[in-house]
């Protein structure tokens, strides 16, 4: 497959990108560029015949028995054959180039798909599945559409001027001048508004407004059961309101732009005769041969509505340039993204302890923006080492450096001795597993849901996992048990059945390093106490890595973390911390009086 990137820094056109993107189809689009000039040059020919045809009648005129019929006839097929050619080539121009977009928009999909997987894992989180899916739908769909019509058409655009221009000032320069007089006056008038800094910001904006209002609809949407629950309907149709009024005025703005520049442009262009009628008026007063000037004239009056046809059409392949450039930008955004370094000779790692050695980390790029500095931990093999801290502390960071979800900014995070950067992807992949709260299940059955874990895994061994992991009981109960299709109508599981399927995901999956993302709430105390049953039987024997958010869970912990904006302040087990009188004590008092808190009936 040839390489989708885009080949350098500098941004090209949407146009030289599309042509770049469609390199292996470069045949198909060649040979309809080439038929689509011929459908541009065959559409003129019926207006040449129909030339003839009236000069043959004018020859004669008025003695028309003596016109020729079989030339007029032979000069009516030419001009029907014309027609059809014009069609026939313009069916097989857009039928190649149909061919060789589906061609390119399947590579590219296929290739956007690879490069989203090989992107740091971070990135899925921070740029979002709904924006990425728009992206692979909408802007490189708009891709296909452009090589597959808007193409063809452009290279009509190019050619038809040519071939027109010839024509005009090969009948008959004076008349051909004068019909220039008015293209290039509507073309000055069309550029001048096109190419205006002030419409290009316009239109820029528009588009970004587009996307705001789009994103601002789709999360009032979603978040309408949040919504309502907490009475925020007014502020959060605020949201929507004011994206919505943006694109109002953006959109207003961009058409206003053009409430100058559009209307003269199509007065100008259908009213070339404005200017051929004066000429053929001056002209034919000084005409000798009146029979040759007449015919003329009629001919650049019969001209006149190809001309505006022609140009109307490059006004708006003009319009779908611009859009195309922003749908290309959006998506070179996504493949400009760096893939994660692979090694080319991965190291085994023999043990399953894993260490942070002097790591720092920033999202941005700014080393002034440091999400965690310096922080230096083990996390022996075998126990739980606990992450505690306020919110914004570090340790969702933490715990993504350990997947690779990032690569470390400085230092580095080892497993058994081994930079994690030296391991191979599917070694890591196998050695650690996650459990976040927020889980995705596929529209697959439950029982394939599981065997994500391990594709090898019998049907035994998935139920085994799910007893483990507390979920055998309510997925006995559904219609299908096992075999039960997720998202599919009726068939609805609760946040905590979700979190112990993933659960059950990681225990078949059985790698040595566990990394949990403890729930900040849990439903009810019948879920909690399954879920800590599940977490128990999944954590036995391996490394655990748990971000805690309640202490009363980590008390047992092997060690614990403590960390404060992006440094670790504290390390050490439950005891030896609160006897401390560190940040952790602090804590962990908080903690106990608003437990005593709760329990004296004093909360609400
Ligand atoms: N994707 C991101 N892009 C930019 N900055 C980020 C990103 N994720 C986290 N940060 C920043 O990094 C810092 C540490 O965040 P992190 O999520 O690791 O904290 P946390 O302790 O897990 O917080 P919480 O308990 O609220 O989940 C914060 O300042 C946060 O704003």
């Amino acid at each position: 497959m040839a390489n989708k990137k885009p080949k350098q820094n500098k941004p090209k056109t949407g146009l030289a990108r599309c042509l770049e993107l469609a390199s292996n189809k470069k045949g198909l689009v060649f040979l309809s560029a080439i038929l689509s000039s011929l459908a541009a040059i065959a559409s003129f020919v019926p207006y040449i015949a129909v030339y003839f045809i009236i000069s043959s009648i004018l020859k004669v005129y008025p003695n028309l028995e003596l016109l020729d019929m079989s030339k007029v006839m032979n000069y009516g097929w030419i001009a029907l054959a014309g027609i059809i050619a014009n069609i026939l080539l313009y069916f097989l121009a857009i039928f190649s180039s149909h061919m060789a977009a589906f061609g390119t928009l399947y590579e590219l999909k296929l290739h956007f798909a690879e490069h989203i997987t090989k992107i740091p894992l971070g990135y899925h989180l921070t740029i979002g599945s709904g924006r990425l899916r728009k992206i692979m739908d909408e802007n490189i769909e708009s891709i296909e559409g452009f090589i597959a019509h808007q193409f063809p058409d452009f290279v009509a655009s190019v050619t038809a001027p040519i071939v027109m221009v010839i024509i005009l000032l090969a009948i008959d320069w004076r008349f051909g001048i004068a019909s220039l007089v008015g293209i290039v006056l509507a073309f000055v008038v069309q550029f001048s508004g096109f190419g205006s800094g002030a419409m290009k910001e316009n239109m820029g904006k528009y588009q970004i407004a587009l996307e705001d209002m789009n994103n601002a609809s789709v999360e009032y949407v979603r978040g309408m059961p949040v919504v309502k629950a907490f009475n925020q309907t007014a502020s959060s149709f605020a949201r929507l309101e004011h994206a919505i009024k943006e694109y109002t005025e953006w959109v207003l703005k961009f058409s206003l732009g053009w409430q100058n520049y559009m209307p003269a442009f199509t007065t100008i262009i259908n009213n070339i005769y404005l200017v051929i009628v004066p000429v053929g008026i001056l002209l034919g007063a000084n005409a000798q041969d009146y029979k040759s000037f007449t015919m003329t004239f009629i001919f650049y009056l019969l001209f006149v509505p190809a001309i505006a046809g022609i140009l109307n059409k490059i006004m708006y392949i003009s319009e779908s340039f611009m859009q195309i450039d922003g749908n290309v930008a959006r998506m070179d955004e996504i493949f400009n993204i760096p893939v994660l370094p692979q090694t080319t000779s991965p190291k085994k790692t023999q043990k399953d302890d894993v260490v942070f050695d002097n790591v720092s980390f920033t999202y941005t790029g700014k080393k002034e923006e440091m999400a965690i500095e310096n922080v230096s931990f083990k996390a022996n093999q075998g126990q739980i080492t606990a992450i505690v801290g306020l919110s914004g502390g570090g340790k969702s960071t933490i715990a993504n450096l350990i997947s690779r979800f990032w690569d470390v900014t400085e230092g580095s995070v080892k497993i058994g001795g081994v930079d994690i950067r030296d391991i191979s992807e599917k070694d890591l992949m196998n050695h650690v597993s996650f459990v976040f709260q927020d889980i995705f299940l596929f529209k697959q059955s439950i029982l394939d849901n599981i065997r994500m874990g391990n594709p090898n895994a019998t049907e035994e061994q998935v139920i085994e996992a799910a007893k483990a992991a507390q979920c055998h009981e309510f997925i006995s109960k559904l219609p299908n048990g096992y075999k039960t299709v997720f998202g599919t109508k009726g068939i609805h599981l609760s946040g905590g059945e979700r979190q112990r399927i993933a659960i059950a995901r990681a225990i078949i999956k059985d790698s040595p390093i566990i990394v949990l993302d403890e729930a900040t709430a849990f439903s009810d105390p019948e879920n909690e106490y399954l879920i800590q049953k599940a977490f128990e039987k999944l954590m036995q024997n391996k490394t655990v890595i748990i971000i805690a958010h309640r202490l009363s869970t980590i008390r047992n912990a092997d060690k614990i973390i403590v960390m404060e904006k992006g440094h670790l302040v504290e390390e050490g087990k439950h005891n030896e911390l609160v006897a401390a009188g560190g940040r952790y004590s602090q804590m962990w008092n908080h903690y106990t009086e608003a437990v005593d808190w709760k329990i004296s009936g004093k909360a609400v």
